[in-house]
């Protein structure tokens, strides 16, 4: 078997990526800081994936192991420099925290004289993600070890895309995950040519897909998620049966189309974004995932940053001279967000309550536009509670 290891066991760590390695004969470590799923990983080797519909389908997932890279740093490298690719779904914040360990890895693989070609693929959601992955291993590598890195280890970018709640069972690992699922790597930037994995899709220009992806799914979650807290209601489901939460979906959906079609209309037609709009809105509203608004709303600072799921399409949309309310709307309620057990969520208001908006607004969203400064402000004001 070919071996993979992934940084993350977390929902989609186990609920996506684990099932598609496995089932193209990849032996996964997961490597992750929670010690109750490490052991029950080693203990067990194998794990259910539940699937989100009416049969509520099994998949059972074997070949698996893990290792706690607070404890055992060493295994991790080593693990690194034998793989046949790395892969992490971590989040992005703590991709910086990784990246020693895999640059040790790849350091060893130097020093072994390993010249098998290796891609680390980064599967979060974020634009570029393997590249600032890159960027941040490279702070660990020698001049030898950067040129051995040109040579032989790829960071192609990629997109996932698959709805998996938190989970709460008895069983650590079983994890239940919607049907749906996409994952698409940037082929012109992998290294190890010698295999594919069936159920990825492989691209050359992945940008329009990526930005589809984020722009579509995950403004419009956020969208529902930010709403919904406003508004009181737990979960996304509960949010979306809200008539005026459901117009403010379409109504980013509707700004995210302009928007893709003026960027990528060589890739798609305004039928194919609406119907790609439909689906995810029936994705949301699938009635066996419970999702947590808080999961979805998680790290409030991250998603208003310059590239994110707001700030982007805007500054985008402006630009085109494109009409970007809907999304301006949403960005006032991520910083009405308040959830005390949300680490970014507590800053945030903490930041809000001791410093000059205008600011603290600049210093979040990296804008520096007067008009759009000024617009925010002005939606910030509207929704503080
Ligand atoms: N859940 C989804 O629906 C989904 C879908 C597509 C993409 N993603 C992306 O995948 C990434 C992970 O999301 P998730 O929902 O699986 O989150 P998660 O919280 O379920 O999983 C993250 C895992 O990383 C581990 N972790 C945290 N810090 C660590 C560290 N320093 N070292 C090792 N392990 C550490 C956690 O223990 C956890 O098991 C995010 O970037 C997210 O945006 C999630
Ligand atoms: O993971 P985040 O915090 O970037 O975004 C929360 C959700 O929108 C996200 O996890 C989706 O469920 C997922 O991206 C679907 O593919």
């Amino acid at each position: 078997m070919k071996k993979a290891v992934h940084f993350g066991a977390g929902n989609i760590g186990r609920g996506f990526i684990g099932e598609i390695l496995n089932k193209n004969d990849f032996e996964v470590t997961f490597v992750d800081v929670n010690e109750a799923i490490i052991d029950e990983l080693n203990a067990r080797h194998g794990y259910t994936i539940e699937l989100a519909n009416d049969a509520h389908e099994k998949i059972e997932i074997s070949a698996v192991s893990g290792i706690n890279n607070a404890k055992n740093p060493d295994e991790v490298v080593n693990a690194v420099a034998q793989a046949d690719v790395v892969t992490t779904a971590i989040g992005p914040n703590i991709l910086p925290f990784i990246a020693e360990l895999i640059a040790k890895g790849i350091q060893k693989r130097r020093t072994d004289n390993v010249d098998a070609p290796l891609d680390v693929i980064a599967c979060e959601n974020m634009i570029g993600g393997s590249e600032f992955l890159h960027e941040k291993v490279d702070a660990f590598l020698s001049g030898e070890d950067k040129n051995y890195v040109s040579a032989f280890v790829g960071f192609p970018n990629a997109a996932v895309d698959r709805i998996v709640p938190g989970q709460h069972h008895d069983d650590v690992l079983y994890v239940v995950v919607e049907p749906f699922h996409e994952w698409v790597i940037d082929e012109s930037q992998l290294k190890n040519t010698t295999f594919k994995l069936d159920g990825v899709h492989y691209a050359t220009d992945l940008e329009p897909f990526i930005e589809r992806k984020l722009f579509s799914v995950n403004s419009g979650h956020a969208t529902v998620a930010y709403n919904s807290a406003y508004k009181g209601y737990k979960t996304i489901l509960e949010g979306l049966q809200h008539e005026e939460i459901l117009a403010a979906l379409k109504a980013v959906q509707v700004e995210t189309r302009s928007l893709l079609l003026a960027k990528w209309g060589s890739y798609f037609t305004e039928e194919d974004l609406k119907a790609y709009h439909e689906t995810i809105i029936s994705r949301f509203a699938n009635p066996q995932i419970i999702d947590d608004v808080t999961r979805v709303a998680r790290t409030p600072i991250r998603k208003l940053g310059y590239d994110e799921r707001f700030i982007r399409p805007i500054r985008e949309l402006s630009e085109r001279g494109l009409t970007y309310e809907a999304h301006l709307d949403v960005v006032g309620k991520i910083f009405a967000y308040n959830d005390p057990e949300d680490a970014q969520s507590v800053e945030l208001q903490e930041k809000l309550a001791s410093k000059n908006l205008t600011e603290l607004i600049k210093e979040l969203t990296g804008l520096s536009d007067e008009k759009l400064l000024g617009e925010i402000e002005e939606v910030v004001k509207k929704y503080a509670k």
